[in-house]
């Protein structure tokens, strides 16, 4: 597995695979603003598959694919400081970026995101590269926590607006191979005033092995209450 990880990473042919591609492009509003949720040289072909299988099923306009960008675009940024921050952003800040997607290209985590508002579900195909490593060979938790955080905030945002994790409860079922591709499957679980309730499993892609289980509480933002800086 780590092998072909390698050997993958070591063909990619865009530029965007080319070591330091990304620094030099740092500042430009392309790549700020690109969508990562697409697929790349990086990707394996698991990951490519559930990729194809759910852009079939947005067809019909169930499912959607979520865009996904380094950064917040300027216009969100604001709003999101007049609604909830009491003080202004600090030079450096304006420069952050999303952490699961500040990794070089094909290193930490490839992914992308779909929802069913319907059945008020979100999932994730994630693929962990060679730069996740916790125990030799497999994921670290803290990046499988990540990718729990991420999907299952998006699933609790799509029900309940801005929201901020307030818990975080997973237990490591089975190690994640380093390089694979596993499926992060959030369901919205119930909303009881501010606090959306999220719960999520992390399975390999032929749904045999259950890696992680997780229950999430976020709590909708209080426009009334800043958030202190
Ligand atoms: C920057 C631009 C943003 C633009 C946004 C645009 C789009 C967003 C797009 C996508 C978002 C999608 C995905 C999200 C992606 C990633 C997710 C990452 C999210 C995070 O990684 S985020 C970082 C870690 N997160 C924190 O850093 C939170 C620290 N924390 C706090 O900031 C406060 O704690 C807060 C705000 C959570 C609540 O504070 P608060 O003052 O508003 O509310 P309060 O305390 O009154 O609680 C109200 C009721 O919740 C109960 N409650 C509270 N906490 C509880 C707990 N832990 N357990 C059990 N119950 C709890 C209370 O008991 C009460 O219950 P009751 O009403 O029944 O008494």
């Amino acid at each position: 597995m780590l092998r072909t990880c390698a050997k993958r990473l070591r063909t990619l042919g865009s530029p965007l695979g080319q070591p330091g591609a990304q620094r030099r492009s740092f500042s430009s509003e392309k790549f700020i603003h690109k969508d990562y949720a697409l697929p790349n040289p990086s990707w394996s072909k698991d990951l490519r598959l559930l990729f194809d299988q759910f852009m079939k099923k947005c067809e019909d306009g169930s499912w959607k694919r979520l865009p996904s960008y380094r950064q917040n675009f300027p216009e969100k940024i604001q709003e999101f400081q007049t609604l909830y921050l009491d003080s202004s952003l600090a030079k450096g800040e304006q420069h952050a970026q999303q952490f699961p997607r500040s990794l070089d290209v094909g290193l930490g985590f490839e992914y992308v995101m779909f929802c069913n508002d319907v059945e008020r579900k979100v999932l994730c195909f994630l693929q962990v590269g060679p730069h996740l490593q916790g125990t030799p060979g497999f994921v670290h938790g803290g990046a499988i926590a990540t990718m729990i955080d991420s999907t299952t905030g998006m699933c609790a945002f799509r029900a309940g607006g801005i929201v901020m994790t307030a818990n975080l409860n997973i237990n490591f079922r089975s190690p994640i191979p380093l390089c694979s591709v596993v499926v992060v499957d959030s369901q919205l679980d119930k909303v009881e005033g501010r606090k959306v309730f999220v719960s999520c499993n992390v399975r390999s892609v032929d749904k045999k092995t259950l890696h992680s289980e997780a229950t999430g509480l976020f709590i909708k933002l209080d426009p009334d209450k800043s958030l202190k800086k």
